[in-house]
């Protein structure tokens, strides 16, 4: 069995808006068997599907609907391998909150590009298998940190036209929409050499992440459409100072929860998700390192609509006062304190 574990991620720490993203601890997992006793498999691809955990029901269990194994056919594909090995089984465990925040589709698509390595033992290293990601997941903070792991920040190479052209051709030439299980046999744009380039940073030892995740979902591709299409110069130099400083703050012990809390204000998106995620801006508010000692600083996870509060100490308190702030706009949800996760996605064969 080939086990693929990839973790959660919490993206752009408040100023770090598609830059930043921190690797936390709730695993996707895939298990991969093998049964070539199928000589004739019924399913899609040559691949069952299976799936348990948040979202099952909704998750499409075709392998060419569902975003992991499409994500692998991609990878597989471009390496002139059409379908899974017969007769393959990849069941997914998957804890992760969809559509929260919290990268599940990072995680996924990291996943399926490790999939598609395995099935056809194709040998990518990881930076290339992270330009696989890129060409599917188009911001790199998520992807980044769930393939390497821990606090990392990451960028997009300026590449030339022809592969500039091939990195912008469209989502849904990568993965094309299912044929009704008929493969149009056309090989997909291959990924440019080396897309994304990042760093990982320290991480004190002592910040642990309180994420309060709401019951409802707010889309990545829903949480971009409400952003601006250009910025001002004050707003993008408030940012830009704030996360020259973040990047180093959260690396020093002990932290300095007021050099934290103001480096991880924002002014380039959490402002316009305020209309998706009622109450936005008075959550954001209602804790501060003087009114709850032990936190250092809060910020929308990803595309919200989790709230991620960095703290030392001093967990559960702040965790509550951010449900009942949640809970007096009418909204219910569930909190957990995490760890970073060091490792980023790993595979283990036995
Ligand atoms: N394990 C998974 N298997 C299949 N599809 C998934 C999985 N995880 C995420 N997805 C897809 O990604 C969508 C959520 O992605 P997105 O809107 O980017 O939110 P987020 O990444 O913040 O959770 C889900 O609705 C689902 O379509
Ligand atoms: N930088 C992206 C991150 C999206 O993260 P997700 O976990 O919500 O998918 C953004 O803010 O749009």
């Amino acid at each position: 069995m080939i086990t693929i574990k990839v973790p959660c991620s919490s993206a752009n720490i408040g100023p770090g808006f598609d830059v930043c993203g921190i690797s936390l601890s709730i695993w996707l997992e895939l298990n991969v068997t093998f049964h070539p006793e199928v000589t004739k498999s019924e399913h899609a691809l040559n691949c069952k599907v299976t799936y348990e955990g948040d979202g099952a029901g909704n998750v499409p269990l075709q392998a060419d609907h569902n975003l992991i194994t499409r994500t692998a056919q991609y990878v597989l594909k471009c390496h002139d391998i059409w379908t899974f090995p017969s007769e393959t089984h990849v069941h997914i465990k998957n804890p992760i909150p969809l559509g929260r925040g919290l990268g599940s589709s990072g995680a996924a698509v990291v996943a399926g590009v490790i999939l598609g390595n395995e099935v056809g033992n194709l040998g990518l290293s990881k930076d290339r298998m992270m330009d696989f990601c890129l060409m599917i997941e188009r911001h790199p903070d998520n992807v980044t940190a769930a393939m390497i792991g821990g606090f990392i920040g990451s960028y997009l190479r300026e590449l030339d036209p022809v592969d500039t052209e091939r990195k912008e051709i469209p989502l849904a030439e990568v993965l094309p929409e299912p044929a009704g299980g008929v493969d149009t046999g056309l090989k997909p744009p291959q990924p440019p050499l080396g897309i994304g380039h990042y760093i990982r940073f320290g991480w004190a030892k002592e910040i642990k992440a309180v994420t309060i995740i709401p019951d409802f979902e707010v889309s990545t591709a829903s949480s971009r459409a409400v952003l601006p299409k250009e910025y001002s110069a004050k707003d993008l130099i408030f940012n830009l100072q704030r996360l020259a400083v973040l990047t180093t703050a959260l690396t020093r012990s002990p932290p300095d929860p007021e050099l934290i809390f103001q480096a991880m204000q924002d002014k380039v998106h959490q402002p316009y998700r305020k209309t998706l995620i009622p109450g936005l801006p008075e959550i954001l508010a209602s804790v501060t390192p003087k009114t709850h000692p032990g936190l250092l600083g809060i910020c929308l996870s990803g595309a919200g609509p989790t709230i991620l509060a960095l703290c030392t100490d001093n967990f559960e308190n702040i965790a509550n006062e951010i449900l009942a702030k949640f809970k007096d706009n009418g909204i219910t949800c569930q909190w957990k304190l995490l760890e970073p996760a060091h490792d980023g996605a790993t595979v283990t064969r036995s």
